[in-house]
């Protein structure tokens, strides 16, 4: 598993005061891969996405190890596409000069072949009419184009890794596949591993080879998307899953996580979601538990065997009144 990796992140914590919001995550992304990062809004998807770049906010404090440290390659090997497009795009320069500078400080190109070069990624991207569009302003694009013309600045130096933090959640749904599409096309065209920061299950299911579950900081499960969605082996990956509004039916609720997700600096002794988990036991309040191997996948369970499958019905007895 280590000779395949790409980047392997090993124990990385990450506090603010003392606090801890990523405790000690360990994981690989794997050349050309698509890895989704899932959880709950707190969980450190964020965070632990922003350390591979080395973006974190200020305050933050880390250990742990990411090899190789490719902080001071960003925008060559390592790229990031963020959720508002506009943080992205500086707002006083032409999209097409904005891309073109982005070629010239890697490739020593002549302006005019890097100002080909942006035109021609614009039109990779699907944005009509690019030779005029890269001559606009971002406040001329639309939102969708915007995210587009992010990929497309993500993209242009052929970089290993892409980082897409959320990378739709700014666009109406209609808009969202289409992104999702066209970043995969074009981090595949480059031979780019992608680690996709989400909320979003459809998008883990049609555009990941991984997916990542953390809670509270940790690994949950990290396995093949087909197997963790298909049969999730963790309690909290099924409570995830169950809570979609899929499992919703007429004149039945909608299957829901009881409570929240603890605060970094709150977190109770044992494993963190014991108090959610409808199989929780004694051992399960005591000890953390330790990702391990089982059925094809990471999971972080003293129970995983113990998980009904499937496990909506689990979910739904825990919020119907006794
Ligand atoms: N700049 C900061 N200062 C202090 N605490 C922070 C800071 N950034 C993040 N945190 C803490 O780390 C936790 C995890 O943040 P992170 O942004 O990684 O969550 P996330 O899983 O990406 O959530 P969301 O889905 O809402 O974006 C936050 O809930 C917060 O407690």
């Amino acid at each position: 598993m280590e000779s395949e990796a790409l980047l392997s992140v090993r124990d990385l914590r990450i506090a603010f005061d003392g606090a801890e919001a990523v405790r000690g995550l360990s994981f690989d992304v794997r050349p050309r891969e698509a890895l989704a990062i899932v959880g709950e809004s707190g969980a450190g998807k964020s965070l632990t996405a922003r350390a591979l770049l080395g973006m974190l906010p200020r305050g933050a404090a880390t250990s742990g190890t990411i090899r190789p440290d490719l902080s001071a390659h960003r925008g060559r090997r390592i790229s990031l596409v963020p959720q508002d497009a506009l943080s992205a795009l500086s707002p006083v320069h032409p999209v097409g000069d904005q891309l073109a500078a982005a070629v010239r400080s890697v490739a020593g190109v002549s302006r005019a072949e890097a100002r080909a070069r942006a035109v021609a990624a614009l039109d990779r991207v699907g944005i009509p009419d690019a030779a005029r569009k890269a001559r606009a302003y971002p406040h001329e694009y639309s939102g969708g184009m915007r995210q587009r013309a992010v990929i497309a600045m993500a993209t242009i130096n052929e970089p290993e890794i892409v980082v897409a933090d959320e990378p739709t959640t700014a666009l109406d749904e209609e808009r969202r596949d289409q992104v999702l599409r066209v970043l995969a096309e074009r981090r595949e065209a480059v031979g780019a591993a992608l680690v996709l920061v989400t909320h979003d299950m459809d998008a883990v299911r049609n555009h990941a080879d991984r997916v990542l579950v953390m809670y509270a900081g940790r690994l949950t499960e990290l396995g093949p998307v087909e197997r963790v969605l298909g049969r999730p082996r963790a309690p909290y990956t099924a409570g995830l899953l169950a809570s979609l509004p899929q499992h919703a039916s007429a004149g039945r609720r909608l299957p829901a996580l009881r409570g929240t997700p603890p605060a970094p600096g709150a977190v109770p002794q044992g494993c963190a979601f014991a108090r959610r988990c409808p199989l929780a036991v004694d051992t399960c309040h005591r000890t953390e538990p330790e990702p391990r191997q089982a059925d094809g996948r990471l999971v972080a369970c003293h129970r995983w065997e113990e998980l009904p499958h499937p496990a909506t019905q689990l979910f739904l007895q825990e919020r119907q009144p006794a």
